[in-house]
């Protein structure tokens, strides 16, 4: 069949309509592009396609610089010249905002930067081939297999971690067969590539950690620390069990630089993953800022806290998980507080407390109706949201909006080049 593809859509497809109406999703193809496709599986308002061939392609049509495009999990864009990608993702934001009831938006200002080997932290999936280990991702749409020889987003000191944690597993050693148990396997560096972490993840408890790190760190002399982790089986309560630590070596963590301030991570701890762009966030979210109280909710490890301290006099900073942040966010004038942002704004608004500012920077679910009424309850001044969804970015939006926000600055910081994530953030004032 062949379709003329109209735009892209979050998710990393485009979309089509059949002369009959139906719409049809197709990934790697791009607006204004003449396609053949092949229908794939029928869902309930769409179709989704394979695309089978290019007609007339676009002028941002490119090469993709990995082997594996198309077939892996991860990237989505690679057949797009860069600035497209961001002015795609653009076109999403905007479309999302306005379907969700969000009329007059700011222009959307964009933030990018090198669109390669940006990516600190990998995890790999680790699987025998032929009595041989590989690295792998799960192919693109499922949680099937898919062997890897590369991975161009990311930093080059963790592929060649991988690459020496595939050269132990050929070496016939204690530490070859007790690879033999792992199934994942997590590296994270610091943005000047100096120092790096690594968890190894296995399905059942079992020693030996220590002489593979030995060995590691003659191949990869950056390795500081590692530990292994118990995972829990997969399926559907997977997400909500945290993997288990169990053995460790060397460091628990490192320090990772960013602007001018030193972040403790632990191993396993969140940490904004573009080690290009970090700056940049803490530029929009910072900058300008200033008064008597700012609140940072869900605020990891502090990235904005820090930033914030420096021009109000008290910042409180919110986080579910909150073990470095409480070691590393104190002195006078920073409180750092391990609750759920809706605990603490329950107290809060009991206590009738209102700060000048309030960061909130949520998981992809996004804050939710019961935080938008409490923020609303609050009622700050300035609200800055940083979103990893504009879906749910655009739902919470329009709840903050109908109780007296105005959406005063829009910016798509472009944290995940060639996948279709995109990081918004949300200048709000009342
Ligand atoms: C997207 S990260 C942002 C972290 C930080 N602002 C940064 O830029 O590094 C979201 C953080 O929220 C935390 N979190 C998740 N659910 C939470 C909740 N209900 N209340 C407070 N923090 C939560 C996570 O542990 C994670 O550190």
């Amino acid at each position: 069949m062949k379709l003329q593809i109209e735009k892209a859509i979050y998710g990393g497809a485009c979309l089509a309509h059949q002369s009959d109406g139906d719409s049809v999703f197709i990934p790697f193809v791009l607006p204004g592009e003449l396609v053949e496709v092949q229908i794939q599986q029928q869902k309930k308002n769409f179709e989704e396609a394979s695309l089978l061939q290019v007609l007339e392609d676009s002028v941002d049509r490119v090469q993709p610089a990995c082997p594996h495009f198309g077939e892996c999990g991860g990237c989505h864009y690679q057949h797009t010249q860069y600035p497209a990608q961001v002015k795609m993702k653009a076109s999403i934001l905007q479309e999302t905002l306005e379907r969700a009831g969000l009329k007059t938006l700011p222009e959307i200002q964009l933030h990018s930067a090198a669109p390669w080997a940006y990516r600190n932290r990998m995890r790999l999936r680790l699987e025998e081939l032929d009595s041989i280990l590989k690295v792998g991702y799960n192919r693109q749409g499922t949680n099937v297999f898919l062997a890897i020889q590369e991975c161009p987003i990311t930093a080059p000191l963790l592929w060649r971690a991988a690459q020496s944690l595939l050269q132990v597993a050929t070496e016939n050693t204690a530490s070859s067969r007790w690879l033999l148990n792992a199934v994942e396997a997590e590296f994270f560096t610091t943005a000047d590539e100096k120092k790096l972490q690594m968890t190894v993840f296995v399905r059942k408890d079992q020693p030996g950690l220590a002489p593979l790190c030995d060995r590691m760190k003659q191949l990869v002399p950056e390795l500081t620390g590692a530990g292994t982790s118990l995972l829990k089986p997969a399926g559907p309560q997977r997400q909500l069990q945290k993997p288990r630590p169990l053995e460790s070596w060397g460091a628990q963590g490192l320090s990772y630089q960013a602007g001018n301030e030193d972040y403790w991570v632990s191993r396993g701890a969140f940490f904004q993953v573009n080690r290009f762009l970090i700056e940049e966030l803490v530029r929009i979210v910072a900058t300008n800022r200033q008064g008597q109280l700012a609140w940072d909710l869900y605020a990891g490890v502090g990235l904005f806290s820090r930033a914030l301290a420096k021009t109000f006099q008290q910042v409180v900073a919110v986080e579910a998980a909150a073990t470095d942040l409480i070691k590393s966010f104190k002195g006078t004038g920073r409180h750092a507080i391990e609750a759920t942002t809706i605990e603490f704004l329950r107290q809060a608004v009991v206590q009738r407390e209102r700060p000048q500012l309030i960061v909130v920077d949520p998981p992809r679910a996004g804050v939710g109706a019961e935080v938008c009424a409490l923020l609303a309850r609050v009622a700050a001044p300035e609200i800055v949201y940083v979103s990893c969804d504009p879906v749910t970015l655009a739902r919470d939006l329009k709840m903050l909006v109908d109780a007296g926000y105005n959406l005063e600055e829009l910016h798509l910081v472009d944290l995940f080049p060639q996948t279709f994530h995109l990081e918004t953030i949300v200048i709000l004032r009342r």
